[in-house]
Formats: C-alpha cells, sequence, structure tokens
C-alpha cells in the first residue's frame, strides 16, 4: 500500500478498520489472497539485487487484450416522432424558462436563420471549391470555420469537442472527491466551439414526461442547474426544422463509428440498382448537406455500452443516457437524488418518451472523457433477487438461452436433469455465474472492460481470487498510480457514504454495478450506476450489507464487495509503486533500459501465474 501522502494515511487507517469489519465475515478462500508476499521470483535472478522484489501474487493469470471493438448501441430512430410530439407537450414543464428566455431565444432564432442560411451558402462554395478541385477552407465567418474545424477533426483524428471537454471538467469536479480525481495532465483545449445548434437539437427532445405521457418537470432545480434542456423554441427556421427533423431520425450511428445511415433511409431493401442510383442522384444533395449537419449537431461522445442488456440503452442528441425505463430503477434515482449517496450516481434528468417507450435520462459519465478506459464491476455476492429463488422452487420456467450460455462456458455445468431439458431456471443460471465468478467469493464481479483503443475483455468473468482481480486492475489501469490511487481514494469516500445514506441503510442492491472510468489525462472516477434490481427491504429492517447472504437474510454483500475491491487497489498500488520505483532506479544507474525491466516484471508476473 502506497502511503506517501496524508490522505493514504488516512487510507490506510480507514481500510485496516474496514478490514478487521469485514474479515471474519469473509471467507478462507477471500482471506487467503489478501496478503501479499514479498520475494524475488526465481525469474528475476538476472536483475536480483537490482531490482526491490515484487508484491507477489498468488495465483494470477494475465490478460491480453484481445479484438472485440463494440461502439455505442444506441439507436435514435424514434426520435423523429418524438419532435414531433414533443413540439407540442414541452413547453408545459418549461413555461417558466421560456418566459425567461424569451430575448435570448429571438436572438438565438435569428441567429439559427442566418447560420442555416450560411450553411447552404457555405455548402455550394465548397462544392464548387470541390468540383474545381480547389481547398476546402471555408473562411466567410467564424461560426462556419468552427464547424469545418469540427468536422475535420472528426474525420481527421476522431479527436472530441472541445466544448464537451470543458462540460466533463465541470462533471469531474462535482462528482469527485479532492483526492479521487487527479487531474495531472490538464491539456484541455482552449477553443470553445458555438452550440446555438445543438442547443437547439437539446430542445427538440428535451421534454421530461411521465410514462404516462403527461409532461412533468421531475426535477427542475437539476435541469436549471445543467441547464441542457430547458430551452424551447416553438418555430425553427424552417430549412433548420428540416434538418432537425432528418437528421434525428437518421441518427441510428453509433458515438464511436460516426458514419451517417443516411443511406438507410433512401435505399430500403429490394430496391433494384437503376432505382438505387436515381434516388442516390436525387438526395445526393441533402445527403451531403445532413452528413456535415450530421457532425455539427451531434455533440462529440466517447459513450459506450459496456455490459446489460443490448438495445436498453443509447446515447440521445442532447448528450445524455437513455435507458430504458423501469419504475424500480426511476424510484431509486429518485430517491437517490436526495441521498447523501447523490455525488456518487449519474445525474437522474427525469423521464422522456420515444415513439412508444419511455426511457429514464441519466448523465453521460462518460463526457468529457478522451478514449476512456472502462470497468464494469457487479457488486454483491448474489446477483439474483430473493423473488428469483422462490419463482424457481414454485413455478420453474426453464430458459434455454441460459441453457445455451451455460453450455458455451462449461458443457459439464448443468445437470442431467437439465441437459434433458435443454432449460435452466433463471435463478439456477444467475447462481452459477455468481459461484462461477468472484461475485460469490470476493462479492463482486468484473463484468468487462473496454481499453483505450476499444477493446473489450470480458474473460475477467472467470477471476476467482483477489489476486486475479488486482492482476485484472493493474491491466485495465497499466498500472499507472495516479489512477489506481484515484479510484482508491474514490471508494474509501464512496465507503464512507454509504455508511450515511439512508437510501442503502434500507434498500437491498442486486445487480448494481460500480462503473470505474479514466483517460489518459488521468481524469478517473467511480459511479455506481444499475439500480434494475435495488428494492426497499419489506420491514423497517436496516440491512448491514458486510454480511453472507442467508435466504431471507436480503443481505446483499455489497460492502463485502467494496472491501474487497478496496484491497485488491491496495494491492496494485503496491505493485505499481514497485514497478515505478524500479523503473527510476534502473534509470538512474544507466542499468536496464525501461523495456527491459519491463520484460522482467512480465516473466516474473508469469512466474506466479
Ligand atoms: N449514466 C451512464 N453513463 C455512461 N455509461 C453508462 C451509464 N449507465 C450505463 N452505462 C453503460 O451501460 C452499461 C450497462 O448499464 P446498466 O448496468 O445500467 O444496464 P442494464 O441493462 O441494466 O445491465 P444488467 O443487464 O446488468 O442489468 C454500463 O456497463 C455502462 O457501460
Ligand atoms: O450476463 P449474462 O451472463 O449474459 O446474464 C445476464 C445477466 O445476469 C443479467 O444481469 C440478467 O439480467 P437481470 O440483471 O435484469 O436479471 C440477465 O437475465 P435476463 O436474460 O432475464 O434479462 C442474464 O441473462
Amino acid at each position: 500500500m502506497d502511503t506517501t501522502d496524508g490522505h493514504c494515511t488516512e487510507d490506510v487507517k480507514m481500510e485496516k478498520k474496514m478490514d478487521n469489519d469485514f474479515s471474519a465475515r469473509l471467507s478462507d478462500a477471500t482471506h487467503q489472497h489478501l496478503s501479499i508476499s514479498e520475494g524475488p521470483s526465481s525469474s528475476c535472478r538476472r536483475v536480483r539485487g537490482r531490482l526491490r522484489s515484487k508484491p507477489r501474487l498468488q495465483t494470477t493469470k494475465s490478460f491480453p487484450p484481445y479484438s472485440h471493438c463494440i461502439g455505442g448501441l444506441g439507436e435514435d430512430s424514434d426520435s423523429d416522432n418524438e419532435v414531433n410530439s414533443e413540439s407540442n407537450t414541452a413547453h408545459q414543464p418549461n413555461l417558466r424558462n421560456e418566459e425567461t428566455q424569451g430575448t435570448e431565444r429571438k436572438e438565438d432564432t435569428k441567429l439559427v436563420a442566418r447560420c442555416a442560411r450560411d450553411e447552404l451558402k457555405a455548402k455550394w462554395t465548397m462544392r464548387r471549391k470541390e468540383r474545381m478541385g480547389g481547398s476546402f477552407e471555408i473562411d466567410t465567418d467564424g461560426w462556419e470555420r468552427g464547424r469545418w474545424i469540427g468536422k475535420r477533426r472528426v474525420e481527421a483524428s476522431g479527436r472530441e469537442k472541445e466544448s464537451d471537454d470543458e462540460e466533463g471538467e465541470e462533471k469531474h469536479r462535482r462528482g469527485r472527491n479532492p483526492n479521487a480525481e487527479t487531474e495531472i495532465n490538464e491539456e484541455e483545449g482552449k477553443e470553445r466551439k458555438s452550440s446555438v445548434v445543438s442547443d437547439i437539437k437539446e430542445t427538440c427532445e428535451g421534454s421530461v414526461e411521465t410514462p404516462g405521457g403527461q409532461s412533468k418537470n421531475v426535477f427542475e432545480p437539476l435541469q436549471l442547474r445543467e441547464g441542457s434542456t430547458s430551452r424551447q423554441w416553438s418555430s425553427p427556421h424552417p430549412i433548420l426544422s428540416k434538418l432537425l427533423h432528418s437528421s434525428t431520425s437518421n441518427s441510428s450511428c453509433s458515438s464511436i463509428n460516426l458514419s451517417s445511415t443516411e443511406s438507410d433511409d433512401v435505399f430500403t431493401e429490394g430496391e433494384d440498382a437503376d432505382s438505387k442510383r436515381k434516388a442516390f442522384r436525387k438526395c445526393r444533395t441533402w445527403k451531403t448537406y445532413l452528413t456535415m449537419m450530421h457532425w455539427s449537431l451531434r455533440r462529440q461522445s466517447s459513450w459506450v455500452q459496456l455490459a446489460g442488456h443490448q438495445g436498453n440503452l443509447q446515447l440521445s442528441e442532447g448528450g445524455e443516457v437513455l435507458k430504458l425505463y423501469s419504475e424500480v430503477e426511476a424510484t431509486c434515482l429518485d430517491c437517490l437524488m436526495r441521498d447523501p449517496l447523490r455525488p456518487f450516481v449519474p445525474q437522474y434528468h427525469g423521464l422522456i418518451t420515444r415513439g412508444e417507450h419511455c426511457y429514464i435520462r441519466l448523465e453521460d459519465l462518460l463526457s468529457g472523457l478522451k478514449r476512456p478506459v472502462i470497468m464494469d464491476c457487479k457488486m454483491g455476492v448474489r446477483t439474483y433477487q430473493e423473488e428469483e429463488l422462490l419463482k424457481a422452487r414454485t413455478k420453474a420456467t426453464l430458459r434455454s438461452d441460459m441453457y445455451q450460455k451455460m453450455i458455451k462456458v462449461d458443457p459439464s455445468a448443468p445437470t442431467a436433469e437439465e441437459h434433458a431439458q435443454k432449460g435452466v431456471t433463471k435463478w439456477r443460471y444467475l447462481q452459477w455465474r455468481d459461484t462461477t465468478s468472484s461475485t460469490s467469493t470476493l462479492g463482486f464481479r468484473i463484468e468487462g472492460v473496454m481499453m483505450e483503443d476499444g477493446s473489450v475483455q470480458r474473460d475477467f468473468r472467470k477471476i476467482l481470487t483477489l489476486a486475479q482481480a488486482t492482476e485484472a486492475l493493474l491491466y485495465f489501469t497499466r498500472s499507472q498510480l495516479v489512477i489506481l490511487k484515484a479510484y482508491h481514494s474514490r471508494l474509501l469516500a464512496l465507503n464512507n457514504a454509504l455508511k450515511n445514506s439512508p437510501f442503502f441503510g434500507t434498500h437491498e442492491v442486486i445487480g448494481s454495478s460500480l462503473l470505474f472510468v479514466h483517460d489518459h489525462s488521468s481524469k478517473a472516477n467511480v459511479w455506481m450506476i444499475d439500480f434494475g434490481k435495488t428494492n426497499p427491504v419489506p420491514d423497517t429492517r436496516e440491512l448491514r450489507h458486510n454480511v453472507p447472504w442467508a435466504e431471507g437474510s436480503r443481505e446483499d454483500g455489497y460492502l463485502i464487495g467494496l472491501t474487497s475491491l478496496i484491497s485488491s487497489l491496495s494491492q496494485a498500488i503496491s505493485v505499481a509503486s514497485w514497478q515505478q520505483e524500479n523503473h527510476s532506479e534502473q534509470d538512474k544507474t544507466g542499468g536496464l533500459n525501461n523495456t527491459q525491466i519491463q520484460d522482467q516484471v512480465d516473466q516474473m508476473a508469469a512466474v506466479t501465474l
């Protein structure tokens, strides 16, 4: 455990206390991995004497990334309807805002109309130049330049919009514990692009509705504070209106893959090549223009869905994460906005209806991060609710999909009866997942990790020991001390908040995750997400969260998981410190270079497997 600063000393004290609290309750299997043994590895003979012994992790395995790139799963195809339907209802919750912003709106509308005209002009100028082989530089005024710079940036390097950085900066300030988040490499951009058009875009999707369709200002103070969804335009400029309409309905491109999908609407399946060519000629002008606008309107975000049900979540044009409505989750979020846990939970902005579905509007926790690295840890010693166990006993529904998932991982996992039925109950499947991962032993499991290059690693689910978890954390953070320490502090702060949280005391938290996010500029944070299976405990009982589950107790073991994670981070900090020290020692003595030392470290890690 690194104790180089005062906060860390505090951390150690707190952690020791927590370890004592829980040590009696953790299983032997868990505890045998809590200590890190010191001692040189046999493979280290060549550098022995020069390198301090690496804290050894027991029974570890390494996790090379494999290339499985994913993009955002969000589909915004319903937003077309939403623009129409909401333009009628959206005024109700925001009347007060409308009055106060009337003047501003007139100004903006004028500006928007001018911008749209200028856009057209710019487009034709560009096309003329393009045909003549001229340069693409458009320099009529700052607005167009800003947009075009933006477009080139997206095309050339996929870099993110600077304005988002500022927004993200604000968010990370809000959510962090002073020690939790370290921003050592402040290389944030200086220019802020005009956001008039994206503001209007947000306006079109910004009404807050109850599932029944009635407009309701669920979190007015929040909306005012965040300021992203409060303005309404009754009639945008006709050209702009068309653009908004079209680009909204065609905004199914993922947040990573910025390819436009306009052509999907133009070319439906079954059309012959000729009609496609004709249609393309007809639509090319608009297509080019819409593609340009698409880039302009879409807020650049690095959002991806790492785990969970595919299609449940999507990114809205306004940059919020929309999650399919669940009454249980919405109720929890509502409570959490008034609980000490609020700084650890994405901001909840109420509900929104898109097409036939209702969604929960959440702050995008990845906004402001450049090429984020993400880890989803499912918390608790079980991921099934007690009701699922009762259901499995009384009226068992067999799930063939779960049986298939089971035999894919381990053909010998199902019983003879389950093989014969080719199905398992949900409880059986979830329990099998829990016992074949670190859920049962450590009280958490790593559902998935996405690295900076977009590669996704899900094999961490098979981790069973704390040492393996530590290895995974070192891999996930690339052994960066600053990140590991930020996560460590944030988890200690979360531990404190949980102790003071009335919500936590009275809720059974099942299947909820901690989302770890950081990027190369050392922004790092941890958030509580997914309250779809979090329910108030039936009577007035308070849960302890740090004891193993027994049927009927409703205990979830959330704090067992948190303690394990904190211990694992401490181990990772020790190892990373050791690595760093040896790097600098070698640098001073002019001995092995960094690559050679890393080779040694890798060899040592391999021997401890
Ligand atoms: N507010 C958010 N900001 C950014 N990303 C988010 C946010 N909420 C969720 N995600 C992403 O979506 C993924 C799934 O989220 P979540 O766990 O809420 O979905 P779910 O479908 O309920 O999951 P499960 O199947 O485990 O119940 C997370 O791993 C994360 O990558
Ligand atoms: O990740 P896996 O191994 O694919 O398994 C899923 C995972 O356990 C989800 O948490 C669970 O949803 P809930 O958390 O909502 O129960 C889902 O059940 P489902 O298929 O019934 O949605 C499982 O299929």
